[in-house]
């Protein structure tokens, strides 16, 4: 019998660092029933993702090597970050791409690095026909990637949100300014061999106030700066935190007393089905009159024909756009034309500082991703910091596992709707973040019996998909803290078994496992204790628990040349019956699976692939 397996080698342990966490065992009957919750979140950050399929080629001397992945860059990206790419991947930088030359080169791609240029739609990830892992945008705004439809193809997106914050905030303040002097139309007037003093005459900002719409990265960036300027800065943002404010010296106010009483507005929100046209006749109307608008935001907050006819009314003294509903904007465009009007071709993040820092900022997370690292900048997939990863590292193993082996007990044909996801834990259920487990177990019972790939990113989206709903329930345990799990417990309820003795009496099939000393260990199956290492394969077998069933077994596996790594034999009561649990390296063949069968006390057996 071979000795206690090596850490686990499958492609999701390679993400995480692995652990040598392990479990003390608890008092089951102090378990307290803690908290019950069905699948639903979106909050998004964090990624455990499955590492890019790059088949293995073989070099002349048969040498076998993993290619590199290919990365798409479709926007000019700062050299240093180039050059990180090109130390992990082919970089293929082809810019100004149609849309259709864009779909006919992604299914080439692991991933796209892109700007505000490109437009990642759904047809892109229908193109990409699975192969693209990973969509980086090198800057904050996401507004040009369907995120639903990267989010249901499982790629990853991921942005780079605070290299370039500095930059929009100047090149705001650099818009105040400029349009309160009149400096670009000025400029014009004197290349143009004019030499007009009176008629631009600016605005003093000093005293005045300044709304900025939107308080985040950038919003306070610019808020801190106009305060130099002596200005009296409000703030609207529906979730800033107001000590942020406070800490700034800015007052947070709603929508409405923000656009009512300020005399310059800053906007700095993203473009968001909510901010859409935002700014429109109705809310024009509300704003003093004279008011002075600044977008380096999103031209689409916008309703840009209504800010004409606010320019024309004079509500709106001026405006200073560095962005554009469309981009770039028709040449004829009435509000780039206008004479109050200051624009600029989308260059808030345009400085070498950075487009430096975004390309750096992006290569690192695109290249994490492929390496199937955990990104701290990913917007459609659950947040999950670092630490708390590394932490859970051997549990997603066994999360995934145990899916994977649940769903091998159920008899085909059985459909399957209902998964109960049970974690014993001495941990308050508040620090306990069981989303990554859950889109694990989600994964291991989803995979085997579908040609989708699932990770962290469309792991819930599938399984509501497919109709199958997991919930999850929390039992706190009276031990240690120090590990963040005691127990996972999966339940698919409902269904046929083909191996009767894993259902509960409530007919639900149960399988239950630990993590020991970093390895997952099924623990548990049906009401039978057991205690085998999960990996390789194994085989489970009931019998009569009566004496030499072990070598019976045993040898005929030997017979044929199956190694054995693991056993372990539980039972409810002495001499009624037991269940086997068995390690193989190998898979059994027909025939020893037919010997197996035919041991006389042998009741049922069945042979599982982890
Ligand atoms: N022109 C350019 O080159 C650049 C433009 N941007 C754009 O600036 C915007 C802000 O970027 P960051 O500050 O980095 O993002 P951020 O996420 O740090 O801040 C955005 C803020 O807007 C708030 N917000 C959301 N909905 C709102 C609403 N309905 N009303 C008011 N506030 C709302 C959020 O709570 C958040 O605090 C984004 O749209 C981004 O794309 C950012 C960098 C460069
Ligand atoms: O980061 C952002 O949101 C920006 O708007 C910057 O866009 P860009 O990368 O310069 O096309």
């Amino acid at each position: 019998m071979a000795s206690t397996p090596s850490p686990h080698t499958t492609h999701l342990h390679s993400l995480i660092s692995s652990s040598t966490n392990h479990n003390k065992p608890s008092n089951p009957s102090s378990f307290k029933l803690i908290h019950s919750f069905s699948t639903s979140f979106s909050s998004t950050i964090s990624n455990v993702l499955k590492t890019a399929d790059i088949s293995l080629s073989r070099d002349l001397n048969g040498v076998v090597s993993t290619p590199k992945p290919t990365i798409l860059v479709s926007e000019k990206l700062g050299e240093a970050g180039l050059d990180l790419l090109r130390s992990f991947a082919d970089v293929d930088c082809s810019y100004d791409l149609s849309p259709q030359d864009l779909c006919a080169k992604i299914s080439l791609c692991d991933a796209l690095i892109v700007r505000s240029g490109t437009k990642v739609t759904r047809e892109v990830f229908v193109a990409a026909q699975g192969r693209i892992k990973v969509v980086g945008r090198a800057g904050v705004g996401i507004d040009n990637v369907d995120l639903q439809a990267a989010t249901e193809f499982g790629c990853l997106v991921v942005n780079a949100p605070t290299a370039n914050t500095i930059a929009a905030a100047e090149h705001g303040i650099a818009l105040l300014t400029s349009m309160a002097r009149n400096v670009a139309q000025a400029d014009a007037s004197m290349k143009a061999g004019k030499w007009l003093r009176s008629k631009y005459v600016g605005v003093s900002l000093v005293g005045k106030t300044l709304a900025v719409m939107g308080f985040g990265k950038v919003g306070s960036e610019v808020a801190r700066r106009a305060k130099g300027l002596g200005m009296h800065v409000i703030a609207h943002d529906p979730y800033a935190p107001a000590d942020r404010a406070r800490a700034i010296g800015v007052d947070l106010v709603s929508f409405e007393q923000a656009i009512g009483t300020a005399d310059f507005i800053s906007l700095h929100m993203p473009l968001t089905p909510a901010t859409n046209k935002v700014f429109n006749d109705d809310t024009f109307a509300k704003m003093k009159k004279g008011v002075r608008l600044i977008n380096v935001a999103r031209g689409g907050v916008i309703d840009e024909d209504a800010l004409v006819r606010a320019l024309d009314s004079g509500i709106v003294a001026q405006a200073a756009l560095d962005v554009f509903t469309v981009e770039p904007p028709p040449k004829d465009s009435k509000l780039v034309q206008h004479e109050n009007v200051t624009v600029t071709p989308h260059l808030g993040a345009s400085t070498k500082e950075a487009q430096e820092g975004v390309a750096i900022e992006i290569a690192e997370a695109v290249v994490g991703a492929l390496n199937g690292e955990l990104s701290a900048t990913a917007v459609n997939a659950p947040m999950v910091p670092p630490e708390v990863l590394f932490e859970l590292a051997p549990y997603v193993v066994l999360a995934e596992k145990l899916g994977r082996l649940a769903v091998q007990l159920v008899t085909g044909g059985s459909g399957i709707q209902s998964v109960k996801v049970i974690y014993k834990s001495a941990r308050d259920p508040d620090s306990l973040d069981t989303r990554l487990l859950r889109a694990m177990v989600t994964k291991g019972i989803i995979e085997p019996i579908s040609d989708t790939i699932i990770n962290l990113v469309n792991a819930d989206f599938s399984a509501k998909q497919k109709g199958l709903r997991i919930s999850e329930e929390r039992i706190i345990v009276d031990s240690s803290p120090e590990y963040p799990v005691e127990s996972i417990q999966v339940q698919i309820c409902n269904v046929q078994s083909k191996f009767a003795s894993a259902l509960l009496e409530n007919g639900d099939i149960s399988i239950e496992g630990k993590v020991k000393y970093g390895i997952p260990h099924l623990t548990r199956v049906g009401p039978f204790s057991v205690d085998v290492s999960l990996e390789g394969n194994l085989i489970l077998c009931k019998q009569v628990d009566q004496p030499g069933m072990i070598g019976k077994v045993g040898n005929i596996l030997g017979e044929s040349n199956v190694n054995v790594s693991f056993m372990s034999v539980g039972r409810t009561v002495k001499r009624k019956h037991a269940i086997m649990a068995i390690g193989v390296d190998e898979e059994p063949d027909k025939d020893t699976q037919k010997k197996i069968g035919e041991v006389s006390a042998v009741e049922e057996f069945v042979f599982l692939k982890l």
